[in-house]
């Protein structure tokens, strides 16, 4: 057994008497009460799902296993010369706990090297899907193809496991289905958008290291990699592709199936396709002013625009947060140190002086501040990566993080099938006193 599943092991049976004392002595305490808006209005707030890996305060924003992102990004160890740090130190953070020394490090790039090989099958699939198919339509399929490969689905099939050792098969598939997702979401990028010409994987380079290699992006794009996929990694567990993930594994779906469900969800415009929207809004606000730079009245008359047509204003707003998402500010900082010049990012930045305020005027949206997705893409686009369809699988690939850390402890603690109550229309009327 490798380290990493010792010591996890050994935190899941720390942590089991917590769920199971909960449940026993404490099941009929009230969390909160479901309002009919609540029910009608996507249960926004409802507090009805567990995860200890990440935890979202609407004004502070996320923080990883306790740590916000400058302290995740102060304390995990990074390699050398670089100025963010390795993505598998930041799993290792969301699957224990704990942050990793140099060495544990290491034992997870050790791992995820004897497990990245992709199977030509996967490459083979993508060659088949007409090349304008979405880049997100062909990263889930080349999941869902994996899924011969799922240990979890196997043992299961051969009666081989039982609600205490679920989270053994589900870590391995997890392990197994992590190490490849960098080549395969590279490899659709150089299929897709440069010729066909993708690039073999360097094993000896770590997860965000070998990302860019495979994307064919020099220095830094590594660190702009790590930084990236850290923080799309999680966001509690109620967001789309989170909570989907979950509930698909939570009837003993293998990892490959929940993953690649989660991302069906993530692919959406209200998520975590709204990074694409942002690029391809602003292309339109180019546009629109040809080789002239916008003014902020520009900008103003735009938005109302926008608003005016019936649409939203990508990468502003949110579910939860209440304040600048700090995945913003993280990216935000990066961008004034290293492009600060761009013209691109001039815009974005002058975006975030004028949006705020129109969509306060606008009066709808209950969060006018800027989300993770209006800042990713100006950085991409920086570094060579304009096709902005593709955005989405990077924050797919950062995303598996932390659902597939969730659903590895969703088995280690026995969370059983997800099945919420519906109610009728009839019903809701009757509860609001307005039905004979
Ligand atoms: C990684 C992520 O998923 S972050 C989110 C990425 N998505 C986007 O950036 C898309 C733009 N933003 C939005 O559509 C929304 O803010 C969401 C989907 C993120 C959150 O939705 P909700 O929790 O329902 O937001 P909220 O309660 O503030 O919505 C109230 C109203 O304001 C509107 N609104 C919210 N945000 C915006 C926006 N950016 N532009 C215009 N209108 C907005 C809603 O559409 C809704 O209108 P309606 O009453 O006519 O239906
Ligand atoms: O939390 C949400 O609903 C959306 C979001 O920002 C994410 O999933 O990263």
């Amino acid at each position: 057994m490798s380290k990493l599943k010792e010591k996890l092991a050994k935190k899941i049976e720390e942590h089991r008497p917590r769920t199971t004392r909960l449940v026993k002595e404490f099941g009929d305490t009230k969390v909160c009460d479901v309002t009919i808006s609540q029910v009608i209005g996507g249960m926004r707030g409802i507090k009805c799902l567990v995860t200890d890996i990440s935890y979202l305060d609407p004004y502070e924003g996320i923080r990883f296993r306790g740590y916000t992102i400058p302290e995740v990004m102060e304390k995990l160890p990074k390699p050398a010369g670089c100025e963010m740090p390795y993505v598998e130190g930041h799993f290792y953070l969301l699957l224990t706990g704990e942050i990793p020394t140099e060495e544990e490090v290491q034992e997870v790039i050790n791992e995820f090297k004897a497990r990245k090989q992709v199977p030509q099958y996967v490459f083979d699939l993508l060659r088949t899907m007409p090349r304008d198919t979405h880049p997100m339509t062909m990263f889930s399929a080349a999941i869902l193809s994996l899924q011969r490969e799922s240990k979890f689905a196997k043992a299961y099939a051969e009666g081989k496991m039982n609600k205490f050792n679920y989270w053994e098969y589900m870590y391995e598939d997890v392990m197994d289905l992590l190490a490849k997702l960098p080549e395969i979401g590279a490899y659709i990028y150089r299929m897709k958008y440069k010729g066909d010409t993708p690039i073999p994987s360097n094993p000896d380079l770590d997860f965000g290291g070998d990302f860019a290699h495979m994307m064919g992006i020099d220095k830094p794009y590594d660190d702009v990699m790590r930084m990236y996929f850290i923080l799309h990694s999680d966001h509690e567990s109620g967001n789309v592709s989170a909570h989907t993930t979950h509930l698909v594994a939570s009837a003993l779906s293998d990892a490959y199936y929940s993953l690649s469900a989660g991302l069906n969800g993530l692919a959406g415009p209200l998520h975590g396709l709204a990074n694409q929207e942002v690029l391809k809004w602003i292309q339109d606000l180019r546009a629109r002013y040809g080789d002239k730079m916008p003014t902020k009245e520009d900008l103003e008359k735009f938005c109302w625009d926008t608003l005016n047509s019936g649409q939203v204003i990508p990468g502003y707003g949110h579910a939860v947060l209440r304040k600048t998402d700090p995945r913003y500010t993280a990216q935000r900082e990066f961008a004034l140190k290293h492009l600060p010049d761009d013209e691109l990012f001039q815009i974005v930045s002058m975006l975030y002086e004028v949006v705020p305020g129109v969509l306060e005027k606008h009066g709808k949206a209950k969060n006018p501040w800027p989300n993770v997705d209006a800042h990713s893409g100006v950085i991409q686009w920086y570094y060579g990566v304009r096709e902005y369809d593709f955005y989405t699988v990077l924050f797919g690939i950062g995303r598996a993080l932390g659902v597939l850390a969730n659903i590895t402890w969703d088995r280690a603690l026995g969370y059983p099938i997800e099945r919420p109550k519906s109610v009728t229309t009839d019903m809701l009327e009757e509860i609001a006193g307005i039905k004979k």
